[in-house]
């Protein structure tokens, strides 16, 4: 039987089926159509000026590995005139997070992309395995996660970034929809899907990064940051199949910590989509796009004075908090301190659930009302000067 043609190029022998479009491709053909519609995202999003400091958060894995070969790629094939660097945040988790620095490392090398690492212990005093130790495996991740954008901030604003990438694919965002589709979250749902976001954006119950003078200013200049998301619409299969074809080195186990459950459950359901209906993925994240539009027109709406009352339930009481900048380490917050501080305080007090239910009222007083209250009992953030050594050291 003569070997099946290449779908593009009519040429070549095919040798797979692209999971996001169901063609058969040859392996260089494949190359070029996933690196091109990597290049257009990033052109209908008009996501980079010439010039601009593009730090890639670098976690080692797949998802961030194939971003930053992709990105040197695409900067060199287009002239596109960025200065790209790998950043990564080491959480401190023995056996894991060290091991995949290792990977990061050795792809910077390859790659001939300088690499910051920030890690939780010089920024927080704290790594996870000593989280981990203190408050057991509960909840852990919400540490994690809150720490780890705060920290990519800090990192970027240290740097003088002008811009983060990582590495969310479409099937990461096709979850997110899910879940806030399940938890009838309208105000995460109608942000999730954005591709860019400012540091001034960042989920209000996620830490933002800075520092603070003893004048009360803050030293650096993170509000400026965005951060982006150019595998929007790249589907995590092929990220592996270019990763393979490719033969780049990743680091492919999970955390040890992260029992993200209800993800998990979103997770199996979408891939039980996709294995039904290949465009789930896309079609998930573009009604995604759509619930948006409605959500912002609302707002629109209610802010121009012509619709009184919402008749959601779950928009109610969701509608956008006034960001301020949090009292202790400067950074924009919902609160009086964003949700880091809290959690550190939490943490620092021997009271780690503190930050984990900021919105629940705890004997008429909400626990972030606590927390402030408190505010100037705890250990102080990093200092200017240690971030500025960190800097200085890159
Ligand atoms: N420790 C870290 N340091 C720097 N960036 C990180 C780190 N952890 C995650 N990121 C960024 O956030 C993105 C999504 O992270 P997530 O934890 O969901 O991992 P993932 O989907 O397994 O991605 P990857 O395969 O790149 O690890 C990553 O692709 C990366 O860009």
């Amino acid at each position: 039987m003569a070997p099946r043609l290449c779908s593009h190029c009519n040429v070549s022998k095919a040798v797979l089926r692209r999971p996001k479009t169901g063609l058969l491709v040859c392996r260089p053909c494949f190359f070029y159509v996933f690196e091109t519609e990597i290049h257009q995202t990033i052109l209908d999003a008009n996501l980079f000026k010439p010039g601009e400091k593009v730090a890639i958060g670098a976690s080692g894995g797949k998802d961030s590995t194939v971003l930053a070969y992709v990105m040197k790629t695409l900067n060199e094939r287009y002239n596109y005139g960025l200065d790209l660097f790998l950043l990564s945040i080491d959480e401190g988790i023995t056996g894991y997070r060290d091991d995949s620095l290792e990977t990061v490392k050795q792809n910077s090398e390859e790659y001939g992309l300088p690499l910051k690492v920030l890690g939780y212990n010089e920024l927080y005093g704290w790594t996870m395995d000593d989280i981990v130790k203190s408050i057991g495996r509960k909840n852990n991740c919400t540490f994690c996660g809150v720490f780890r954008r705060q920290a990519l901030d800090r990192g970027a604003a240290v740097l003088g970034v002008d811009h983060i990438v990582t590495g969310h694919n479409a099937d990461d965002i096709a979850e997110t929809v899910l879940m806030n589709v399940l938890r009838g979250d309208i105000s995460r749902l109608s942000r999730c899907t954005e591709i860019v976001t400012q540091s001034a954006d960042a989920d209000p119950s996620q830490g933002c990064g800075g520092t603070v003078n003893e004048d009360g200013s803050s030293s650096l200049d993170f509000l400026g940051i965005k951060r982006s998301k150019p595998f929007k619409y790249a589907y995590e299969k092929e990220i592996v199949l270019y990763a393979y074809f490719k033969s780049l080195t990743y680091f492919s186990t999970e955390c040890i910590y992260s029992p993200n459950a209800y993800r998990g459950y979103a997770r199996a359901y979408l891939k039980d989509l996709e294995s039904i209906r290949p465009s789930a993925i896309i079609d998930i994240i573009h009604s995604g796009e759509a619930l948006k539009v409605g959500w912002r027109e609302e707002e629109n709406s209610q802010e121009n004075g012509e619709g009184k009352q919402s008749n959601s339930t779950a928009s109610k009481g969701q509608a956008r908090q006034v960001q301020q900048t949090c009292k202790r380490c400067g950074y924009i917050t919902s609160n009086e301190l964003c949700k880091a501080c809290v959690l550190l305080e939490g943490l620092n007090k021997g009271v780690p659930n503190l930050g984990i239910k900021s919105s629940v009222k705890v004997g008429g007083v909400s626990e972030n009302d606590a927390a402030g209250t408190a505010a100037n009992r705890v250990q102080p953030r990093p200092t200017t000067a240690m971030l500025r050594a960190a800097a200085s050291a890159f």
